[in-house]
């Protein structure tokens, strides 16, 4: 996955008006412009499809979100984030970098569940899980024990989170 300009994970991917390209060759494009990479896609890597939320209660929207799992061996993915950190003329700007999605979830809690209970893009959580399992990734049931667990981890992390908040106050009144 990615982090985002705006903070959040998602995946990479960008908008396609399909008026003007095809899906897979507008989603190709993306990917270049986000990983470095001319991945070819094609229509049977298409996985799913659903309206995107509107933006406002009050709107509606015309977007439609397309989903698609390419299978890569170790070697290209590694290739792949090399080149998403050089070449990638998104990289820094749309795009601060991909990320790995830990696979397991560690005797304290770590892994998974914290990767869970990140910040994400629309139904990129969703898309996420969905994948793992179609994709026999994990276990249903340890997945099912990472999402529990991230459920929990907000209210854990308030504390640090007060705590850092005081920390700026502090600062702000020196000056
Ligand atoms: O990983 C994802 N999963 C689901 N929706 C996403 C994901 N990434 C982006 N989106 C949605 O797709 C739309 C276009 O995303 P983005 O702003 O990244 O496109 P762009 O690269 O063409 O500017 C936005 O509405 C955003 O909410």
């Amino acid at each position: 996955m990615q982090m985002r300009f705006d903070g959040l994970l998602g995946f990479p991917g960008g908008y396609v008006n399909p008026s003007e390209e095809t899906l897979e060759a507008g989603l190709s494009r993306e990917l270049l412009e986000e990983l470095g990479v001319a991945l070819p896609i094609s229509a049977e890597d298409h996985v799913d499809c659903c309206h995107a939320p509107a933006s406002s209660p009050s709107s509606t929207s015309r977007l439609i979100s397309h989903f698609y799992v390419k299978k890569m061996e170790e070697e290209q993915i590694k290739e792949v984030e090399k080149e998403a950190a050089s070449t990638a003329t998104d990289h820094g700007q749309e795009v601060l970098g991909m990320v790995r999605v830990p696979l397991y979830n560690t005797k304290n809690g770590g892994g998974l569940a914290p990767f869970l209970s990140h910040s994400f893009i629309g139904n990129a959580r969703s898309q996420l899980v969905d994948s793992l399992l179609r994709l026999d990734m994990i276990a249903p049931e340890e997945l099912h024990k990472a999402l529990a667990h991230s459920l929990k981890i907000h209210t854990h992390t308030a504390e640090d989170l007060q705590a850092a908040l005081m920390r700026t106050e502090a600062k702000r009144n020196w000056f």
